[in-house]
């Protein structure tokens, strides 16, 4: 049943609070059972049902745990027909990690520095203290 195509006219038929589908990166979800479980409100979901929400899902930064509750809603995906509308926020949805991972390194890359730095900072303290019992 997952596999199943839908277009975005069939989705469209899926937009009441007892049927509600909605397209998220181009696949199809069946929110029906999850709308009163829903932490963010029954409101928003019944806002997108039926279309995409893409953006309004991503534009929220749902957690992990929300994106593995969305995979159990999943029921098929998306099948685009000339002039559909173009798939939204596909790239944002690999910005927000791409960022993480960068931040990421930039602090290791901090602490090796500041690491670096204490290290040398010892050497040269080390060193001038060999001098002076030589001299
Ligand atoms: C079927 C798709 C969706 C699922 C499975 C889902 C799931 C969740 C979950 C589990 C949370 C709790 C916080 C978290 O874990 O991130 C949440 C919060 C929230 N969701 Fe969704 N959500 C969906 C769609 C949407 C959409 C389309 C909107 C539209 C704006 C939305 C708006 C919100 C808001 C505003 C919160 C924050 C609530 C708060 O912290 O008070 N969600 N959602």
């Amino acid at each position: 049943m997952a596999d199943k195509e839908y277009t975005y006219q069939d989705v469209a038929e899926h937009n009441t609070k007892k049927d509600l589908f909605v397209v998220i990166h181009d696949k199809i979800y069946d929110c029906t059972k999850f709308v009163d479980e829903h932490p963010g409100g029954e409101e928003v979901l019944l806002d997108v049902g039926g279309q995409d929400a893409t953006e309004a899902f991503e534009d929220v930064g749902h957690s992990d745990e929300a994106r593995e509750t969305l995979e159990q809603l999943l029921v098929g995906t998306l099948k685009r027909k000339p002039g559909d509308p173009s798939p939204k926020a596909q790239q944002s949805s690999l910005a927000p990690a791409a960022n993480t991972s960068s931040a990421g390194l930039g602090t290791a890359l901090y602490a090796i520095i500041f690491i670096g730095g204490i290290l040398g900072f010892g050497a040269f303290q080390y060193f001038q203290a060999q001098q002076g019992k030589e001299a």
